[in-house]
């Protein structure tokens, strides 16, 4: 019932306190992000490691922080129904000039759901969708503050294009000198150029750029994009450290492929000083239209933004589809039970109540794992996922199969029921996680050994194709894990089922129960039999510890195809050498931080 009169005394502070909460959160997100500028410029990378972490933890202590305050103060989970609807009012009001109205709207929801009973709550009290616009705000109105626009722009002529791009990058003000800033802006304008091709430069010709710089790991990127007439291509300047302790720009990355691969689900998220996110959003989606706004917001550090437009997209599609819930495809999992609904592109993944007896872990252990992978560096090789305490689905779209499926392997994480009794039955998962669907390794393999891809002999078009396919994910394979042993992952589990293939073609690993880290890991050589008798015997003769790996042993699992075999000899013949795994755990511990290169090698300027 929407209330005439705002006459509750309290209703006010309440919102007032609310919005003071999300204010102190959001103040300490941005400092620690704008710190990630003085992090790169020391070179100070464990630093800045240690900063990735620990942002994402931030939000849920604001949040617990809030509802005390809450409590505490004003017995915010004692207050009636038309109270909470004049808190939530207020709320709105105090919203109308605020810069993140999107992200405030959120942390309201995080509050009060905290507070308030489940079935009290419901959509009445919450932002079911946004009520104030994130359109249009502009930096205007700080007092006090330097205007910063979300971006700036450049309007170069025919002659000076090199010394915009040269004043383009000076304006971030990195206290660190360039190498060679003209050379760099001279590479970047020969890219650059053949992106434009035979066009002429129009009256609106200019570049667009980002404020603020976006980083992560070692690197720092500018983020812009060139408009000429109608045409907008998006690009990326990585800066990077040099050997000598100077910067230079490492390349120049135009079009939406490159952006995608910078911006992955499979990657940490940036660290960006932003006052307004929805302008860096809005600006970020128009150069990559079809990557969804969650998880853009995701990639912006602002996950639980990311988590509520993945849910509200979610909500949406279930509204406008008509498909059914059923078990993913491929091979099923021991600890996961998987399943996805065919017209939308990510899959669920419900812990089972119980593994087989070669699986010795836990729930716990389990979900800390995939903690684990949230806050590490993901190296564009392990898929971010999403994790949600009760999600209700209508039992309409589901399988009978998966429902059978749900309750002989997770019952204890599910409950059919009509609870917010209004007369549908729905599925509620206690707990889920959400990743992007791919297409599992083993199956994209066997689709191209059913294609003849395996057969030298077959020299069919069709043939011919299939094997390329296998060549190349079994060489991107080798360098999936390559990438995770740098950024100091043992992926535990190598078998090709438990990587998928991106749309962009890359391999990407997403079974995360037995990961490791390297530098915990025993990497060990396969004792020699000791007698006839051990080498006749085909059984495990010697100790081995639980954190022992012995990298020899992986070739019968893995190398059974002769071309698979070949190729992977050719090019990856080191993952089953005891020595290369020892001596990067070694590098490791030492302290290295590895590079990580979010495009192509030969992208890099210092190639050219
Ligand atoms: N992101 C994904 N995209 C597509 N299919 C997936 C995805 N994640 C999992 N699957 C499918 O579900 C199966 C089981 O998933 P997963 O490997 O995560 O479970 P698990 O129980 O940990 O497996 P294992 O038994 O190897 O430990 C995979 O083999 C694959 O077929």
């Amino acid at each position: 019932m929407f209330p005439t009169r705002l006459d509750s005394s309290v209703a006010y502070d309440i919102a007032r306190a609310l919005l003071d909460g999300f204010n102190r959160h959001y103040q300490l997100f941005r400092t620690e992000s704008a710190r990630a500028k003085h992090r790169f410029e020391t070179r100070d990378w464990h630093g800045q490691q240690r900063a990735q972490r620990e942002r994402i933890e931030f939000y849920g202590l604001r949040v617990q922080e809030c509802s005390r305050r809450l409590e505490r103060e004003f017995k915010a989970g004692e207050q009636g129904a038309e109270v909470w609807q004049q808190i939530k009012l207020h709320y709105i009001g105090l919203l109308v000039n605020h810069h993140q109205p999107e992200l405030a709207e959120t942390f309201f929801n995080s509050v009060t759901t905290k507070i308030l009973h489940r079935s009290y709550f419901q959509n009445d009290f919450i932002f079911v969708r946004p009520a104030v616009s994130t359109e249009y705000i502009e930096n205007l109105d700080a007092p006090g503050a330097r205007y910063q626009p979300t971006y700036r722009c450049y309007y170069p002529t025919l002659d000076d294009v090199q010394a915009q791009l040269v004043r383009m990058v000076q304006d971030f003000d990195l206290r660190v000198p360039f190498e060679d800033l003209e050379r760099d802006a001279r590479n970047v304008l020969a890219v650059m150029t053949r992106q434009l091709g035979e066009a002429k430069l129009l009256a609106n010709f200019q570049v667009q750029v980002l404020s603020s710089l976006f980083f992560r790991n070692k690197g720092c990127y500018i983020i812009g994009k060139l408009i000429n007439g109608y045409t907008e291509a998006g690009f990326a300047l990585p800066v990077l450290h040099s050997k000598d302790g100077q910067l230079r720009i490492d390349a120049a990355l135009f079009g939406e492929d490159d952006l995608l691969r910078l911006f992955s689900f499979a990657r940490a998220y940036f660290m960006v000083d932003m006052e307004i996110p929805s302008a860096y959003v809005q600006f970020l989606r128009s150069m990559m239209p079809r990557k969804p706004r969650n998880e853009i917001y995701n990639a912006l550090g602002l996950a639980k933004q990311g988590k509520t437009l993945f849910y509200r997209d979610f909500l949406h599609h279930l509204q406008h589809s008509s498909d059914k819930f059923r078990i993913a495809a491929g091979i099923k999992g021991m600890v996961m039970l998987v399943f996805d609904l065919p017209s939308y592109p990510y899959v669920f993944k419900v812990i089972k109540d119980y593994f087989p007896h070669q699986k010795e872990t836990t729930r716990e252990q389990v979900m800390g794992k995939y903690q684990l992978v949230k806050q590490h560096d993901r190296v564009g090789r392990m898929a971010d996922t999403l994790d949600y305490g009760d999600v209700a689905f209508p039992r309409d779209r589901f399988s009978d199969e998966l429902i059978a499926e749900l309750q002989q392997f997770a019952p204890s994480q599910l409950e059919i029921s009509d609870r917010d009794g209004d007369g549908r039955t729905e599925v509620i998962l206690k707990h889920v996680y959400i990743e992007r669907r791919m297409i599992p390794l083993n199956m994209y393999l066997q689709e191209a050994f059913d294609a003849g891809g395996a057969d030298r002999s077959n020299q069919s078009p069709a043939a011919l194709r299939a094997r390329h396919q296998i060549e190349r994910s079994v060489i991107d394979y080798g360098y999936a894990i390559k990438d995770m042993v740098a950024a100091n992952i043992f992926p535990g589990d190598m078998l090709w089922k438990n990587f998928g293939i991106t749309r962009n073609n890359k391999v990407v690993f997403y079974d995360y129960d037995e990961i490791e880290y390297l530098t915990d890991c025993n990497f060990r050589k396969v004792p020699e039999p000791r007698n006839e008798e051990e080498e006749m015997s085909g059984e495990v003769c010697y100790a081995v510890g639980p954190r022992d790996v012995f990298p020899e042993t992986f070739a019968p699992f893995l190398l059974g195809n002769p071309l698979v075999r070949d190729v992977f000899m050719q090019y990856h013949a080191n993952l089953l050498d005891p020595a290369f795994w020892q001596t990067q755990k070694e590098r490791i511990a030492a302290g290295y931080v590895h590079d990580v290169y979010p495009y192509e090698k030969e992208k890099r300027f210092t190639r050219l």
